[in-house]
């Protein structure tokens, strides 16, 4: 009801200025946009479930996370398809490795230090009554 939709619009706009910061860094441009298969044409056989800051952007404004927690989810799929898409120990893959865990901890340390707990809580309680 109405409280619950003031709560999950203060929770948009949260997620989308951490995603904005994100998108930003340009250590992260890489992570910016969905993989071209024009440039890695191998990306979609070994990569299942692509994920990119644009398309989470995206998610937010079609109302997709109800928590802190699912955005959080998408951050760690975009660091798993890292990982796995580039696992060798050439200094590109440990490059691009190592940029994809320094997104996913700069997003959690962004979201603990600047969400409130109880309203993290309060959100998980609206997404379990859905
Ligand atoms: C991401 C990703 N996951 O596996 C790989 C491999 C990458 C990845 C993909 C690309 N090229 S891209 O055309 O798909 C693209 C360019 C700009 C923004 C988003 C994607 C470049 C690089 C890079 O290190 O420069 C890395």
């Amino acid at each position: 009801y109405l409280e619950e939709e003031n709560t999950l619009r203060e929770l948009r706009i949260f997620l989308r200025q951490i995603c904005a910061k994100l998108a930003r860094n340009k250590q992260f441009y890489m992570f910016s946009k969905p993989v071209d298969v024009n440039e890695v044409p191998d990306y979609l056989q070994i990569i299942k479930e692509p994920m990119d800051l644009e398309t989470m952007m995206t998610k937010i404004d079609l109302h997709k996370y109800t928590c802190a927690q699912d955005f959080l989810n998408d951050v760690d799929l975009l660091c798993k398809n890292a990982l796995e898409y580039n696992p060798d120990r050439q200094p590109a893959d440990k490059l691009i490795r190592h940029r994809a865990c320094y997104l996913r901890d700069t997003a959690y340390a962004l979201i603990k230090a600047e969400m409130d707990s109880d309203f993290e809580v309060n959100c998980r309680t609206i997404r379990e009554s859905r």
